[in-house]
């Protein structure tokens, strides 16, 4: 694949603050003149969004492990063919809040399926595309799931609502990709005010693309 444009992922724990900071990189990018598309995972096309609801519905806890791993990789699959990868061959930026590491961290490492095991069946959905980039929102699970209780336009959907012990091995999961992944995923301090981790993730965009 003849990819133009840059791919970058945005990663972390629940309540990391992604969504609110990746909406003020997609403006400056803009401003800065760049044809930008800001999508998320699971979801960013008509299919996949439908492929969330499933997933993420508080009724469906009988959910079993591989099931979720499973749809949340056709999800990735469908909004990559639909709408990532011709924006890329359009050389557009494409920031995507989620991506495979998330399959990687939470079904991989937190439900216990292996972080091999679940990469294997990413691989055959995202056939060689990968992140330029991915940013992890380095922030204790703990603070981040008080963030999302404090936010009433917040529904908690069956991911959200797993135990702390849930959000504490995703947390352990991001930390063994960290290790894994070192020149691809860079770090950023997601504890701090909104306009300072904003700033320290345009600086990481910058100093590699801009
Ligand atoms: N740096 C910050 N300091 C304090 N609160 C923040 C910060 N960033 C975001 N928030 C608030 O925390 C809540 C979660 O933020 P946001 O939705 O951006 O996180 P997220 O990483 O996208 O979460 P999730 O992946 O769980 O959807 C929101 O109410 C948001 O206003
Ligand atoms: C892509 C992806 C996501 N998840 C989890 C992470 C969150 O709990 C939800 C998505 O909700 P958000 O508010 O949009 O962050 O799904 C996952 O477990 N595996 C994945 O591959």
């Amino acid at each position: 694949m003849v990819q133009k444009g840059q791919f970058i992922t945005f990663e972390g724990p629940e309540g990391a603050g992604k969504t609110t900071v990746i909406q003020e990189i997609y403006h400056r990018l803009k401003e800065d003149g760049r044809n930008v598309l800001l999508t998320r995972e699971p979801g960013g096309i008509r299919i996949a969004e439908k492929i969330r609801t499933i997933i993420l519905d508080n009724d469906h806890q009988e959910m079993d492990a591989r099931t979720e791993a499973l749809l949340y990789a056709a999800a990735r699959r469908q909004h990559l063919a639909e709408k990532v990868i011709p924006a890329l061959h359009e050389g557009y930026t494409v920031l995507c809040d989620r991506f495979v590491d998330s399959s990687l961290a939470y079904q991989g490492y937190a439900r216990g399926l292996g972080i091999d095991e679940v990469w294997a069946i990413n691989a055959f959905a995202i056939d060689g595309v990968m992140p330029d980039l991915t940013v992890f929102f380095d922030i204790d699970p703990e603070v981040g799931l008080a963030r999302i209780a404090k936010n009433d336009q917040r529904e908690e959907n069956r991911l959200d609502n797993e135990s702390l012990h849930f959000h504490r091995n995703v947390y352990e999961g991001y930390q063994e990709l960290i290790r894994r992944y070192p020149d691809r995923i860079q770090l950023t301090d997601a504890s701090l005010p909104k306009e300072l981790v904003t700033e320290n993730v345009w600086k990481i965009i910058g100093a590699q693309f801009i």
